[in-house]
């Protein structure tokens, strides 16, 4: 079982996050790939994505991110047999706090692929070991494997 670690990042906190997952879960024995921002053929044959993002602008997501998911929005693809997660980064003194993690959501589900557990929104206003706090929340996804 492969997993694909897919990272949105402005500033490298989320990508900081995203390669403590990966090294967590190949600790764990699991197999994994990781990419800052790909694009959408780097991972189309990928079936599990743990996408890892923060939010910027107004709720929008980080630029690195914003190919992919104009490719997937472009493409007919159906996209059935993947499944995903969502780790968000945000600060929640924003109204959109991480609405980025709502945007990935949205827009996989409505290519068919399956969110596999709740996302976690990570509020950096008060959490400061983020990668603690996503590997505290790791077991779920593993677990929904
Ligand atoms: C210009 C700017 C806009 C932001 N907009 C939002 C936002 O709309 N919602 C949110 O939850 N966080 C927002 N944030 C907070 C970032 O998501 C947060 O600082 C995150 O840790 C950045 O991670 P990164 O370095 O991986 O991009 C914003 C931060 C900046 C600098």
């Amino acid at each position: 079982m492969n997993i694909c670690v897919i990272s949105g990042s402005t500033l490298g906190s989320a990508e900081y996050v995203a390669e403590h997952l990966e090294e967590v879960l190949k600790t764990q024995g699991f197999s994994t790939a990781l990419f800052h921002g790909p694009e959408l053929d780097d991972v189309i044959d990928e079936n599990i994505w743990l996408i890892v993002t923060s939010t910027h602008g107004a709720g929008e997501l980080p630029d690195n991110l914003k190919p992919l998911f104009e490719q997937i929005a472009a493409s007919d693809k159906d996209l059935s047999s993947l499944r995903f997660a969502v780790v968000g980064l945000g600060n929640s003194d924003y109204d959109t706090f991480c609405h980025a993690v709502n945007k990935v959501e949205t827009q996989l589900s409505e290519k068919s692929a399956v969110k596999i557990c709740d996302s976690l929104k990570i509020d950096v206003l008060h959490v400061d070991d983020q990668e603690q706090f996503a590997e505290d929340w790791l077991p779920q996804f593993i677990n929904a494997l």
